[in-house]
């Protein structure tokens, strides 16, 4: 059997030899030439997300621009090699065979996500319904076994990168592989903390590096679920002295069983020990992402709100007639500390113990905002 230091040299090679064979296919095409530009979907660090039409006609195509200003030509392909690669998953965004530079861009077509992203969906200090994450999750959690199962670590789960196909998260991909590396790989320290990293990220300092590991999507899988749930972030930073995380930390270490701190209470307790397991703080200790299927059939939250089912079961109920569930269109809405839902209020409990199985939790608790709370949820 090959040691594990062979499988990543074999994988770093394979995907060389992808991207030295689509760097040799690469053609140079004016994109006015070709597509008519009907809407921006989308911008990032790196470009433009645009959707058009081809003028020989044919379907819409979505295109990732990228400034060849702030790309270079290595990192371009490999992300289009990788997204190819994982092309082939459901719950992975397709990316044609269909990839072009010009004098300011780097660009490659992807299928349409035509619900745009989970931003879009999400209210800000409410959450999703109860049916409606746990379709997330499991696809989401496919996705990820998909890639881990490659070697592949997407390092930036969040919920601007998940894209829709329909308001009910019937169908969702996980998308943007631009900061995807094999396993194995050394990273560095972040220039900005981001909420969805593990601790063992956020201690890096200066020159140190981290062995790239899958436990880290994992961990950006999990606050992602917490995020869809409650539409709050569980903390700002994974490190001290964020209070949200120093007292999460302090229950995942607790052998007397003190219970949940406020911010967990709504969560029932098969979530609770669900995202306890893929929150390991110790990242040899987290669980893969495909284990949230084993909690699938359980409740996930305690005070159920208006506009779910109570039965979890795979019927939707309401959702505004925009199908946003009640959000205002804009999709990268910010928890602002405003009315806060039920399920807002189950995401900081009522001050209860927060011991699990005593169904306590219910739709009058208050909820304090906190700093994560009142932080962005997408940018
Ligand atoms: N195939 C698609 N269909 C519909 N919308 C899309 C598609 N791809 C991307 N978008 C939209 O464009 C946004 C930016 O896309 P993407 O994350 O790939 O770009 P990026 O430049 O890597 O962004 P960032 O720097 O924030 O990571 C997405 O959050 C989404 O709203």
């Amino acid at each position: 059997m090959a040691e594990p230091e062979e499988d990543e040299e074999d994988n770093a090679a394979a995907l060389e030899q992808l991207m030295a064979q689509a760097g040799r296919a690469l053609q140079w095409q004016e994109l006015e030439e070709q597509f008519c530009v009907l809407a921006e979907l989308g911008s990032g660090t790196y470009g433009h997300v645009v959707l058009t039409e081809p003028r020989d006609g044919g379907s819409p195509v979505v295109l990732k621009l990228m400034l060849k200003e702030r790309t270079e030509r290595r990192a371009f392909l490999r992300e289009y090699c990788i997204a190819r690669c994982l092309s082939g998953h459901a719950a992975c965004i397709h990316a044609l065979p269909l990839a072009f530079e010009n004098s300011t861009h780097f660009a490659f077509g992807q299928e349409l996500a035509p619900a745009g992203d989970l931003c879009n969906l999400l209210t800000p200090g409410e959450g999703l319904p109860e049916v409606l994450v746990k379709r997330c999750a499991s696809q989401l959690a496919e996705a990820l076994d998909f890639m881990h199962s490659r070697a592949l670590v997407h390092r930036d789960v969040k919920l601007d990168n998940v894209l829709l196909f329909d308001h009910e998260c019937r169908r969702v991909k996980l998308a943007d592989f631009g900061l995807t590396r094999l396993q194995g790989s050394e990273i560095g320290a972040m220039s900005g903390a981001l909420p969805y990293a593990p601790p063992e990220l956020c201690l890096l300092q200066g020159s140190d590096t981290l062995e790239l590991d899958s436990s880290l999507d994992v961990w950006a899988f999990a606050v992602l679920l917490f995020c869809l749930c409650t539409g709050c972030f569980p903390w700002a930073v994974a490190a001290s002295p964020d209070p949200q995380f120093e007292a999460f930390s302090a229950w995942q270490g607790d052998t007397v069983g003190r219970g949940a701190p406020e911010s967990w209470g709504g969560f029932e307790c098969g979530a609770q020990e669900m995202l306890q397991r893929l929150l390991r703080l110790d990242p040899d200790r987290r669980s893969p992402a495909i284990e949230v299927r084993k909690y699938l059939a359980l409740p996930w939250l305690r005070a159920p709100r208006s506009r779910d089912r109570t039965d979890g079961t795979d019927g939707l109920g309401a959702v505004d007639g925009d199908g946003h569930g009640g959000g205002d269109g804009d999709a990268h809405g910010v928890v602002d500390g405003g009315p806060q839902s039920p399920l807002a209020q189950g995401c900081t409990g009522s001050g209860d113990d927060g011991e699990c199985g005593d169904g306590s939790y219910g739709e009058g608790n208050s909820m304090p905002t906190t700093p994560a709370s009142a932080m962005a949820l997408c940018h």
